[in-house]
């Protein structure tokens, strides 16, 4: 949502498709969720410069390796630094710009974009995730206006621990749109 609120065209274009695909007498639902490609790609560039596990999970090497020049000992605990790959401007054009587009085509390529891991231990839950996070974001716009609460942008500065959260909590002023008088009627 702060993103949203502070890229008002990316709303924009989020609440046309919802309008497009879905309509406005009825509550998105599930099997809505395919056709929304540009909702799923703001979840998705959310998601890059934003990781929720910004270190994933530790990990531990069963074996001794080398990865460019460096020595791995095996029983070594490991970290591997999503929010730092997601950003690096040598994979991604203009990297710290929110632009949800960039994923449109698509899904980027595995090894730069990887906010619920890679292989094996990845998150068995990623599917269950990005439709819930859609239906959830997509009921937000389809049913509310969303306004700044004075205008100015919203502070994106992160607070990094095993998660990731913003430092200043969203406030924000949203009214009610007809759908959800149609809904709830
Ligand atoms: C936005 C939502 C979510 C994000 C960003 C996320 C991200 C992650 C990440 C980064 C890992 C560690 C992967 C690694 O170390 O390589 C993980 C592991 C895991 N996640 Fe998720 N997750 C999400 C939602 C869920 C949900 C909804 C479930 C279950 C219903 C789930 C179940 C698990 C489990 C069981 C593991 C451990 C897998 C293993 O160690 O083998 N996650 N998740």
């Amino acid at each position: 949502m702060s993103n949203l609120l502070n890229n008002p065209n990316v709303l924009k274009k989020a609440k046309a498709e919802i309008n497009t695909h879905v309509g406005e007498d009825q509550l998105i639902d599930e099997s809505d969720l395919p056709k929304l490609n540009y909702l799923q790609s703001i979840i998705s560039e959310n998601l890059r410069l934003y990781p929720v596990a910004p270190l994933l999970a530790p990990h531990l090497s069963s074996d001794g390796c080398a990865i460019e020049g460096f020595n791995v000992p095996s029983d070594t605990m490991l970290f591997v630094n999503v929010w730092a790959i997601q950003r690096d401007p040598n994979l991604w054009e203009d990297p710290t710009s929110f632009k949800p587009e960039r994923f449109e085509n698509g899904k980027a390529e595995a090894f730069k974009f990887l906010p619920f891991g890679l292989g094996r231990r990845a998150c068995p839950g990623e599917g269950l995730a990005n439709r819930t996070m859609g239906l959830s974001l997509g009921s937000l716009i389809q049913c509310f206006e969303w306004e700044r609460v004075d205008g100015k942008e919203i502070d994106m500065t992160e607070k990094i621990t095993i998660t990731m959260s913003k430092v200043k909590p969203l406030e924000v002023m949203c009214k009610s749109r007809s759908i959800l008088h149609k809904v709830l009627s």
